[in-house]
């Protein structure tokens, strides 16, 4: 169908030294990434993990590809499955995996090969404080993160908490790339308005693909 609206191609906007955002590089194919999505979550549904500090997440998440992140009473952990059902991780889709090559190579990596990928739902009034991706072994490789449905507000900040933080509204589509000289600054999510988005409902849902092993 022609969307009047929907006819710009992707553009960039570059964030720091080693940190680019591809506007809306996902959205044509939104429709099935997040029929993927509703997929792997009913093999494995989203959940609200425990923080090692005891604190509930307000995301839910799942994850596919060989391993998945999780976070429980003994900390954070990249493992093979779900930890409480003990169900392996769903493999990664090919075309989760092209986006997230192409997205990285746009950017400047073009070796990427990712081996995980987190999945964020984020419900209104959710958010991810801001933290480092860093319980990967291997830094050498970006991270590469697609945004879909409601639009949020990311914080893009230095390399301690309390440093200075760039805001940055993602919207439907819109892919950030950050590695090398970024590869660990901090970055989180303020708290998502409520709203109901045409393809995703009254969600927003992020892809995290990254090289753990
Ligand atoms: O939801 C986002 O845009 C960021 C997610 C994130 O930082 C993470 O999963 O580590
Ligand atoms: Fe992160």
């Amino acid at each position: 169908m022609l969307d009047l609206f929907n006819d710009e191609a992707p553009w960039t906007e570059p964030l720091a030294e080693g940190a680019l955002i591809i506007r809306r590089l996902a959205r044509d194919r939104a429709e099935s990434l997040l029929a993927a999505i509703n997929e792997i979550a009913a093999g494995n549904p989203f959940e609200h993990r425990i923080t090692p500090g005891g604190h509930r997440m307000s995301v839910a998440m799942t994850n596919c590809g060989d391993l998945g992140w999780t976070s429980n009473a003994r900390g954070y952990q990249y493992s093979d499955r779900e930890p409480a059902s003990g169900k392996t991780w769903p493999p990664m889709p090919e075309h989760f995996r092209h986006l997230a090559i192409a997205a990285a190579e746009q950017a400047g990596f073009p070796r990427f090969n990712p081996d995980a990928c987190l999945i964020n739902r984020y419900e209104p009034g959710a958010k991810l404080t801001l933290h480092q991706d860093k319980d990967e072994k291997d830094f050498h490789q970006p991270i590469v993160s697609v945004s879909l449905g409601l639009p949020a507000v990311f914080l893009f900040g230095g390399f301690e908490r309390g440093d200075a933080t760039q805001r940055v509204l993602l919207e439907h589509g819109d892919v950030v790339v950050w590695g090398g000289p970024s590869r660990l600054r901090f970055h989180g999510i303020l708290p998502v308005k409520p709203g109901i988005h045409p393809l995703a409902g009254a969600f927003r849902y992020n892809l995290t693909f990254r090289r753990v092993r």
